[in-house]
């Protein structure tokens, strides 16, 4: 199965040589436990504040103990350019991925589960990623399946860049229900794949709510050291990178 803490992952580099490998302590394990705890909480607090009717008093109350706690979280931050700590690139451990990730308080998150090069991942939507009313946002879909069609190509060994996502909207994806997204690998032709997937409920597994096709593009050397320049250390971690 793969989650955000799930090895297996990683960049979508030609080579992932050049990441320092992460050993998980017991003090990273308890980190990682506590921003999956706090994602959770932000999910929820997600979910509650696009549904709540409470009154305005109590909006504006919430509003400003929601900005002491952003206040403390600011404290001490990383670069956009940095990994965060609890991540393990190497190890495909992402734990802030907005589709995977358990510290994300945008994912379901989603966990996948891999069988050759066929994935399935398995969630509920709420209104947070409402779209039309009463079903998800036509975006959330894609983005979910980009997620999944990546993992296809991964699955095939040949983990890319997205270059091309094309979604068909078959039905509306409804929210409260549980759902399957799932993808799997078409062809593969040298640093090219294809994949293609979807999204269904769980009861009607034969009955396309999206579809999806993408292409995905192994990256060379030279596109890596593009892509991820932070990831290079100033010592030349990455000299020697294949093309
Ligand atoms: C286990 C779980 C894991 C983890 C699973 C992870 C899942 C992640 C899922 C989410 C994935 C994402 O969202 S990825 C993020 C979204 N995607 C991106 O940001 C990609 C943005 N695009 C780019 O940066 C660029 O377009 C590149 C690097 C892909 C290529 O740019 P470029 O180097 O300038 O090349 P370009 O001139 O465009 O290409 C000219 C021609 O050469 C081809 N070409 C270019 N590079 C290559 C190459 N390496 N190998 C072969 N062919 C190539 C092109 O297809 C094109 O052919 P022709 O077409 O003319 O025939």
């Amino acid at each position: 199965m793969e989650g955000s803490r799930t090895p297996g992952g990683g960049l979508p580099g030609a080579s992932e040589a050049w990441v320092a490998a992460v050993t998980e302590t017991a003090e990273l394990a308890e980190r990682r436990d506590v921003v999956a705890e706090l994602g959770k909480q932000l999910r929820a607090l997600n979910e509650a504040a696009v549904r709540t009717e409470v009154p305005t008093d109590v909006l504006r109350r919430v509003a400003g103990e929601v900005a002491a706690a952003t206040g403390e979280l600011s404290r001490q931050q990383r670069e956009i350019s940095e990994t965060a700590s609890v991540d393990d690139l190497l190890g495909g451990v992402r734990m802030y991925n907005p589709v995977i990730g358990e510290g994300h308080p945008i994912a379901p998150p989603l966990r996948f589960e891999i069988d050759g090069t066929f994935v399935e991942g398995r969630c509920s939507l709420g209104l947070a990623h409402e779209g039309p009313p009463s079903s998800s946002h036509g975006g959330m879909s894609a983005l979910w399946l980009d997620q999944a069609l990546g993992h296809a190509a991964a699955a095939a060994d040949n983990r890319g860049v997205t270059t091309n996502l094309s979604v068909r909207y078959r039905k509306p994806v409804p929210l409260g229900v549980p759902l399957r997204i799932w993808a799997d690998t078409v062809e593969v032709d040298g640093n090219r794949t294809v994949t293609h997937g979807g999204i269904t409920t769980v009861a009607e597994p034969d009955v396309p709510l999206v579809q999806a096709e993408a292409r995905f593009l192994r990256l060379n050397g030279a596109q890596v050291r593009r892509m991820f320049p932070s990831m290079f250390s100033a010592s030349g971690a990455a000299a020697g990178e294949g093309e």
